[in-house]
C-alpha cells in the first residue's frame, strides 16, 4: 500500500522523509511505504481547512449528519478487510481489529444522530420583553493528534464530533501505523466531506508540534503519552487555545473477598491482555484482598499462561505482538527491572524463543510484587504486564488503587452493593467499572481521566459538544 496524505480534498504523496510501515508479527513484511509529510504540508492543510470551514459550519446539520452516516456505512462494508489490515499493522488480533473498525462506524452514527438533538437553550429573562438564548457555534479549525493503539476508533471519536458541530480538521495520525488513518480519511472523503474540511497529514512528532503551534489552529485534541500531552497542553495554554489531552494510565483492578472469582478472572484477563495491554485503560495493577488472593492468583496466572499468543491475523490467536521493536524492548526492560527489584514471576516474564522471537512479542506476564516501591507499580509500561499486591481490607485496597499519579480507569469486583458504592466515592478515576474490565468507552458518555491521565474537557457524548463548540448568550429584545 502506498502512503498518501489528504489535503484540500486531494490525495498526494508526502514531500518529507521516506517511511516504511511493517507488520509487528512478521517484521520483514512491509505493510505500507511512502514519504512523510512535513511542515509545508501542514501549512497547506491548515490554509485549506480555514477556507472550507465557514461553509461547512453553515451547512445544515442534517446534511453534515448524512455524510457521517454514509462514512459509517462505508466503514462497516469494509470492516473485515480494514480490521485485517489494522491487525497486520498494529498487532492487535484480527477480531479486535474488525471490532475497532465497527466501533468507528458506530461512533460516526452516534454523532450523525446528534443532528436531532437540541443545539442551544432558551432562558427566561428578569427583564420585560426579553428572552435569553444560548446558541452554539463551531470553534473553527481543530488540530487532531492521535496515537498508534486505536488507529481508527480514537480518530473517529475526535473527528466525528468536530465535524458534526461544524469544525474543519487537520489530523496528524501516529506515523507508525498510517494505514487505517488513510482508510478512515478515505471513508470520509468518499462519503462526501467537502474538500478542505478533513485534512490528514502522516507526519512525525515534531511536525505534530508545528501543527499544535500553528496560528491557524483554534483548538487541539490529543491522545498519547503524558509527556507529549503535557507539552502540547502547555503550548496551547501559552497561545490561549482550548486543548484536551487524553494521556496515560496505570489502571488498577481490585478483587474483594466477596467477588465472583470466575467473573473477575475472565474480566481482568480481558482488561490486562486484550490489545496486548496497549490501551490507556488496560489493567496493569491488580489489588487482591487477602481472603481470595491465593485462589484468584492461581487461576489468573494459569489462564494468562494459556493465552494463545501469535501472529495477530491468525485464527484462534488471543494476543498479538507489541507495535514495534522499541515497545517490545521497553516492556521487556520494565519486566527485567521489576524482577531485579524483587518481583516474583507467576506467568510470562521471559522473551520468547522459536518462531515468536522474530516478532515484537512479549508474553502475558503476571508479577507478584513484594511492595509498592517497585517501578512497575508506578510507571506505565503499555504492554501485557500486571503487578499484583494484596490488601487486608476494602479500604486498604481503595487506598492502594489511588496510590498513582494517574487516574484514568479502575475495576472493582464485588457482590456487595454497599462496597461497590463505597468504591464510587473512594476511587479518583475518570472511568470506574464495577464487575467488568477496566477498558472500554461508549460513545454517548464522557471519557477521560483524572490526575495525570487527562487535561482539559473530557471526550465523547455531550462532553464532546462542550469541547468542539463555544456558546453565545443572546439577550434578545424585539
Ligand atoms: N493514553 C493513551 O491512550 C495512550 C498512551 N500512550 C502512551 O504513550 C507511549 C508512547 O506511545 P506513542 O503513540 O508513541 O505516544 P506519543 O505521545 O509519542 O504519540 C502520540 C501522538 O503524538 C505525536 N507526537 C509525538 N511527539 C509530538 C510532539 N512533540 N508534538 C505533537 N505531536 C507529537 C505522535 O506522532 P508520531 O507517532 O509520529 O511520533 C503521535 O501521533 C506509550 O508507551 C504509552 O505509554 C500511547 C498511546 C495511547
Ligand atoms: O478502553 C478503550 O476502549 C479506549 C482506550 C483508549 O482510549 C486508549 O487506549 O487510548
Amino acid at each position: 500500500m502506498e502512503l498518501q496524505n489528504l489535503v484540500d480534498g486531494r490525495w498526494a504523496d508526502g514531500k518529507g522523509e521516506e517511511f516504511t510501515s511493517t507488520n509487528p508479527s512478521r517484521p520483514s513484511d512491509v505493510v505500507a511505504v511512502g514519504a512523510l509529510a512535513g511542515p509545508a504540508e501542514v501549512d497547506e492543510a491548515v490554509a485549506a481547512a480555514r477556507r472550507a470551514q465557514p461553509d461547512w459550519a453553515r451547512t445544515p446539520h442534517h446534511e453534515r449528519a448524512a455524510i457521517l452516516s454514509r462514512a459509517a456505512a462505508l466503514i462497516d462494508a469494509s470492516a473485515d478487510a480494514w480490521g485485517h489490515e489494522l491487525a497486520a499493522e498494529e498487532g492487535k488480533t484480527r477480531a479486535e481489529g474488525v471490532g475497532e473498525a465497527q466501533r468507528a462506524a458506530q461512533i460516526l452514527r452516534y454523532y450523525a444522530a446528534e443532528a436531532d438533538h437540541e443545539t442551544g437553550q432558551l432562558y427566561a429573562s428578569p427583564r420585560r420583553g426579553e428572552q435569553i438564548l444560548v446558541t452554539r457555534r463551531a470553534l473553527g479549525v481543530v488540530g487532531i493528534i492521535t496515537p498508534f493503539n486505536f488507529p481508527i476508533a480514537i480518530p473517529a471519536w475526535k473527528i466525528a464530533p468536530a465535524l458534526s458541530y461544524g469544525n474543519a480538521v487537520v489530523w496528524k495520525p501516529a506515523s507508525i501505523v498510517p494505514l487505517l488513518a488513510m482508510r478512515f480519511a478515505q471513508a470520509l472523503h468518499d462519503a462526501g466531506v467537502p474538500p478542505g474540511v478533513v485534512n490528514m497529514v502522516v507526519a512525525d512528532g515534531p511536525t505534530g508540534g508545528h501543527l499544535v503551534d500553528h496560528p491557524g489552529i483554534h483548538a487541539v485534541s490529543f491522545t498519547g503519552s503524558t509527556a507529549v500531552g503535557q507539552a502540547i497542553a502547555a503550548s496551547c495554554a501559552a497561545r490561549g487555545v482550548p486543548v484536551q489531552a487524553e494521556m496515560g494510565g496505570k489502571n488498577p483492578a481490585i478483587v474483594l473477598d466477596d467477588a465472583d472469582l470466575d467473573l473477575a478472572v475472565d474480566q481482568v484477563l480481558l482488561g490486562a491482555y486484550r490489545a496486548t495491554g496497549q490501551k490507556c485503560t488496560a489493567t496493569s495493577r491488580l489489588i487482591l484482598q487477602d481472603g481470595i488472593a491465593e485462589p484468584f492468583l492461581a487461576a489468573f496466572a494459569r489462564r494468562a499462561s494459556e493465552l494463545v499468543v501469535g501472529d495477530a491475523v491468525a485464527p484462534g490467536v488471543q494476543m498479538g505482538p507489541l507495535v514495534s521493536a522499541a515497545a517490545r524492548d521497553e516492556v521487556q526492560r520494565g519486566i527485567d527491572t521489576a524482577v531485579r527489584q524483587g518481583a516474583r514471576v507467576l506467568a510470562g516474564g521471559s522473551p520468547y524463543g522459536g518462531a515468536l522471537a522474530d516478532g515484537w512479542f512479549v508474553p502475558p506476564t503476571v508479577l507478584d510484587l513484594p511492595s509498592t516501591t517497585l517501578d512497575v507499580w508506578r510507571d506505565e509500561l503499555f504492554g501485557p504486564v500486571v503487578g499484583v499486591v494484596r490488601a487486608r481490607t476494602a479500604a486498604e485496597a481503595f487506598a492502594l488503587a489511588n496510590d498513582s499519579a494517574f487516574g484514568l480507569s479502575a475495576s472493582v469486583f464485588t457482590t456487595d452493593l454497599g462496597r461497590a458504592l463505597e468504591s464510587v466515592d473512594a476511587l479518583d478515576v475518570g472511568q470506574l467499572h464495577v464487575n467488568s474490565e477496566s477498558a472500554g468507552a461508549d460513545p454517548h458518555v464522557p471519557f477521560g481521566g483524572a490526575k495525570r491521565s487527562g487535561y482539559g474537557p473530557k471526550e465523547q457524548g455531550r462532553a464532546a459538544r462542550d469541547f468542539y463548540t463555544h456558546t453565545t448568550t443572546v439577550y434578545l429584545r424585539g
